[in-house]
């Protein structure tokens, strides 16, 4: 049958709240500020909704983490687990255990008699009250289902005071009104008024609970905080009574729900861990502490090792998390789309100033304020590592901030520009993401970062000597990754080996500087004639010492650049760009000579290369050969 073009006809809208004339609804200006009290219903309400409801042992793996532990008439499984936990001295002294009884006098008495000993128990008692409950299920008046509601509490009243004159056991009441948010509301406080004065001991040291179930939801959240909000003003001896809140979710607004209802009053909550339960699931526990944990309040409970607790679960319950699934899920904690990327990015860039001047100042507080990110994953588990993963909707922001996580490189803007488009079109071509592996691998292969050849130039080895004092601001370290000598200032001396389409050139030039030498070096003895554009040195973080060059080089006359990156001195930089230009047909391949014209060239570069001697304005710094070829061989940048 199709749907409906009028379903008004077949289902029926959920009743006003009866609020007098003028009421001012309480809750919409509320904020919740402490947790409320949390009460794991896994081994119950998770339980009853599994295929295969677990075992004993199942359960007291998740005991841990859980109250509600039985439904101690369902058969003796159940009652059996109850016992165990007692008899071996399984519950922690500020635990108390709840089991939940039909209210049926035989069904009472074998659930109370399965508490024997215990502690601290708490009897659920429940029965559906609203219309189609007491019409369809028990076909009984309004009086009829206080009646029966009477009897069931008066048993459990007698059953619980024999245990306790016995064992000493304390026990609390939590009544559930099963189907309350379907109830008319001025019924369910009479039904719970009359329990109230049945029990007869509601105290503030010693409360009645009542549990005010959304057994099914059915209208929107702001309809259950009303009805919430109309019990809390209505019943009776409200300082003696705790509110317990129990929704489902079959709207898909669980947690909403519970959220609102907590601000019209609620003081408990049951639920499942990751939202197990009867149909849609009961309400999520983790997601609601977690929202409350991302507003600053503290839930009093610890998922430090969500992804540990997720797996703990997942395999009690014989169920997966969606990866899509609030906090737990595989995918929430990762940004593909180009425009989250970078404010991902950015967001992280700006946060580690902001936290690094409140720890050298000591002012103000360390805030999480990420876009896109509402809690810091790291709090509950997870890494950074999956923040951002890249595939064609993804723009350079994201690819950059793969290259910087992996290998500490903090491309400029045009870099970025351009490699963005080597893992947009890998991207698009596979039509699937590109993984760190490959995006890395993408990377090194474009800028022929790596100790053996990849390009057409690979600089085998070099020899730098200063040929004028070094000025008070240069340094030249032995492995090359230091900053190179101001340009300009410094005669500078380039002496090396360069692989050319695999045939070993040695290469000598002079400049004002490392990179003026090099590029002299390439012209005479390559004539290879090179331009460099834009130059950023960048120090890696954690070492001072250790830098790294990006430049753009042309051919004179093409408007067209390449970027380089690499370390020692930025040659290896130059060697990355020129790759970039020669190994591209989009570019005139410059006229390359692969014979020496300087004949003493090669004679100097074997005497160099034979004790690799840096001269470093009056101090001499001797590397052996095999360590400095280890060196420079080992920094693929
Ligand atoms: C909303 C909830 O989650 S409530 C918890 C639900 N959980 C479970 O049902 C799991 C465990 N249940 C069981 O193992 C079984 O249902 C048992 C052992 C408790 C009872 O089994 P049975 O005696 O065969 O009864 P059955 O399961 O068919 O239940 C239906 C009967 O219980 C009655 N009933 C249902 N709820 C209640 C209640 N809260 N109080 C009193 N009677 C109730 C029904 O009216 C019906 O009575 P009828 O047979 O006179 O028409
Ligand atoms: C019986 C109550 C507690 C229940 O599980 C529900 O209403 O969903």
């Amino acid at each position: 049958m199709p749907m409906l073009s009028d379903p008004s006809l077949k289902y029926l809208t959920y009743p006003s709240v009866p609020f007098s004339d003028g009421y001012i609804r309480q809750w919409p200006n509320k904020r919740t500020t402490t947790s409320p009290i949390w009460l794991s219903t896994d081994l119950r309400d998770g339980n009853q909704a599994l295929v295969n409801p677990m075992s004993n042992a199942t359960k007291l793996e998740l005991f841990s983490l859980e109250i509600e532990v039985a439904y101690p008439a369902a058969g003796d499984n159940e009652f059996q687990f109850v016992r165990d936990l007692i008899e071996n001295n399984e519950i922690p002294d500020d635990v108390a255990i709840q089991i939940i009884t039909p209210a049926r006098p035989e069904l009472i008495t074998k659930s109370i008699a399965s508490m024997a000993g215990v502690k601290h128990g708490i009897i659920h008692l429940y029965n559906a009250v609203s219309p189609v409950f007491r019409e369809v299920v028990f076909r009984n008046t309004k009086e009829q289902t206080i009646d029966l509601t009477i009897n069931a509490v008066k048993l459990v009243k007698k059953l619980t005071e024999e245990e306790t004159a016995r064992s000493g056991a304390r026990f609390t009441l939590n009544y559930c009104l099963e189907t309350f948010s379907q109830t008319e509301p001025e019924f369910a406080v009479e039904l719970g008024n009359r329990v109230l004065m049945e029990w007869g001991k509601a105290s503030l040291e010693d409360k009645v609970y009542f549990n005010l179930a959304a057994t099914v939801e059915c209208a929107p959240s702001n309809h259950y905080a009303d009805m919430v909000e109309y019990f809390n003003n209505n019943i009776n001896q409200r300082s003696s009574v705790l509110l317990s809140i129990h929704p489902h979710n079959d709207r898909g607004t669980g947690v909403a729900a519970t959220e609102l209802a907590l601000l019209a009053g609620g003081d408990r909550v049951e639920g499942c861990l990751l939202g197990n339960g009867e149909r849609t699931g009961n309400v999520d526990l983790i997601t609601l502490a977690l929202n409350l944990y991302s507003q600053g309040v503290s839930p009093g409970l610890d998922f430090s090792n969500l992804p540990e607790i997720v797996q703990v679960v997942c395999r009690c319950n014989e169920s997966a998390v969606p990866v899509r699934y609030p906090y737990a899920g595989t995918l929430v904690f990762s940004a593909f789309a180009g425009t989250h990327q970078d404010a991902i990015k950015k967001g992280l860039d700006s946060q580690a100033a902001r936290w690094e001047k409140v720890d050298r100042t000591g002012e103000g507080i360390k805030y999480w304020a990420m876009p896109y990110i509402p809690i810091d994953p790291k709090d509950i588990g997870y890494g950074y590592e999956n923040l951002i993963r890249v595939s064609s909707q993804s723009g350079k922001a994201g690819t950059a901030y793969v290259i910087k996580q992996t290998l500490q490189l903090d491309l400029p803007r045009r870099m970025q520009v351009s490699f963005y488009g080597v893992v947009q079109s890998e991207c698009e071509n596979s039509g699937k993401e590109m993984s760190t592996a490959l995006i890395i691998n993408a990377f090194k292969q474009k800028y022929c970062l790596s100790s053996k050849p990849i390009g057409r130039l690979h600089l085998q080895s070099l020899n730098i000597t200063p040929l004028s004092p070094l000025s008070e601001s240069s340094s030249l370290e032995s492995d090359g990754t230091s900053t190179p000598p101001e340009q300009g200032t410094n005669l500078i001396r380039f002496e090396g080996h360069i692989s050319v389409d695999g045939r070993i050139r040695k290469v000598m030039g002079d400049g004002k500087g490392v990179l003026s030498a090099l590029l002299d070096a390439l012209r005479s003895d390559l004539e290879l004639e090179i331009n460099i554009g834009e130059i950023v040195y960048q120090h890696l973080e954690g070492d001072s010492t250790k830098a790294v060059t990006y430049l753009e080089v042309s051919i004179p006359g093409s408007p067209a650049s390449k970027s380089g990156v690499g370390s020692v001195w930025g040659c290896r930089a130059i060697i990355s760009g020129i790759n970039g230009l020669v190994g591209d047909r989009r570019f005139p391949r410059p006229k390359m000579v692969f014979t020496p014209r300087r004949d003493q060239s090669a004679q100097r570069s074997e005497a160099w290369l034979r004790d690799f001697t840096f001269r470093a304005g009056h101090s001499v710094l001797q590397t052996p050969e095999h360590e400095r070829s280890e060196l420079i061989a080992a920094s693929p940048i």
